[in-house]
């Protein structure tokens, strides 16, 4: 559904910031998190795939070439982000009548029920909104064109707890006829948790890896327990290693290979506890595990 090789894209007049190399595919049918620190480029890596960045390197969305064939590229795609590209003075009808109409198969009875069951007034203007209604604006139009590819920025920041529940669930429930894929980019791991199949990592403009997250999760232990047992865990393993009040905390990378104290406790990490041990332990250390265990 979504292809991309050797994206390359250099920000600002004097380059602080480098989209490098990036490459990843994205089949149908599947959902795919996109994670990393503040400033790693998930946006800037957004912006260059709906094609609001020019960057080199090839991307194709459900068959068409974004360059080659950029109106066809474009009208597979479901947008939400924190922008948007709807005018503040028009209503929500109005935005409806209006972008509508740049979408062949736009459908307005489907965008005024979205906008009804996510309890929005059409008649409001779309500048008059919060920054959760608006993500709902542009929710509502995204699933009225027949987008194949959701790009979704941050889109559950805003919400509250009940829609977020409804997102999510209307994420899964677009993907699961396999004729449609989701790229959402989130700090909210428990999200993901729930609902990606594949976790891309990004870090300093890199895709540091692009994996089903299970098999990701699936690499790593957290092993807790007395430190000096911890201590024993060969160093080239530990990812990072947290040391708390009563035990220490570690995360043990490639862990069918490395063998561990039977006293200590150990589980599968999440998405928010791999975030947390793969940051604390330092990007030189990222970058390392990422190349010795998760690149295929
Ligand atoms: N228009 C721009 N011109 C120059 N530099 C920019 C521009 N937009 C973003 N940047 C820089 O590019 C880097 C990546 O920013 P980006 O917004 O893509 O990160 P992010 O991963 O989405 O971060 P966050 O999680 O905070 O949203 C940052 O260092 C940022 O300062």
């Amino acid at each position: 559904m979504l292809q991309v090789w050797n994206l390359d894209k250099k920000l600002s007049e004097n380059h602080t910031f480098h989209l490098e190399n990036i490459s990843f595919h994205i089949p149908k049918g599947y959902i795919c998190g996109l994670i990393g620190e503040n400033g790693a480029g998930k946006t800037t890596l957004m912006r260059v795939l709906m094609g609001l960045y020019h960057a080199s390197g090839n991307i194709v969305i459900d068959g068409h070439d974004l360059k080659l064939d950029e109106a066809a590229a474009k009208e597979s795609l479901g947008l939400v982000f924190e922008e948007g590209f709807f005018q503040g003075e028009m209503s929500l009808e109005q935005i409806g009548i209006f972008y509508g109409q740049l979408y062949r198969r736009f459908e307005m009875e489907i965008y005024l029920s979205y906008l009804e069951q996510f309890g929005l007034d059409k008649k409001q203007k779309y500048k008059k909104l919060s920054k959760g209604m608006k993500t709902k604006t542009q929710f509502a139009f995204a699933l009225s064109h027949d987008a194949k590819l959701f790009l979704l920025d941050e889109p559950t920041a805003g919400l509250d707890k009940h829609f977020r529940e409804e997102f999510l669930r209307i994420c899964a429930k677009l993907v699961s006829d396999g004729e449609r894929s989701v790229l959402i980019s989130s700090h909210i791991t428990e999200d993901l948790d729930r609902i990606a199949d594949y976790i891309a990592y990004m870090q300093d403009g890199k895709l540091l890896f692009f994996l089903p997250k299970d098999e990701l999760c699936e690499q790593f232990w957290i092993a807790t327990g007395e430190d000096y047992k911890c201590g024993l865990i060969p160093e080239e393993a530990v990812v990072y290693k947290e040391k708390n009040p009563y035990s220490t905390s570690v995360m043990v990378a490639n862990r069918k290979r490395f063998p561990m104290d039977e006293a200590l406790e150990k589980h599968t990490p999440d998405i928010r506890e791999f975030m947390h041990y793969f940051v604390k332990g330092g990007k030189q250390n990222a970058e390392t595990v990422a190349e010795k265990y998760l690149k295929k």
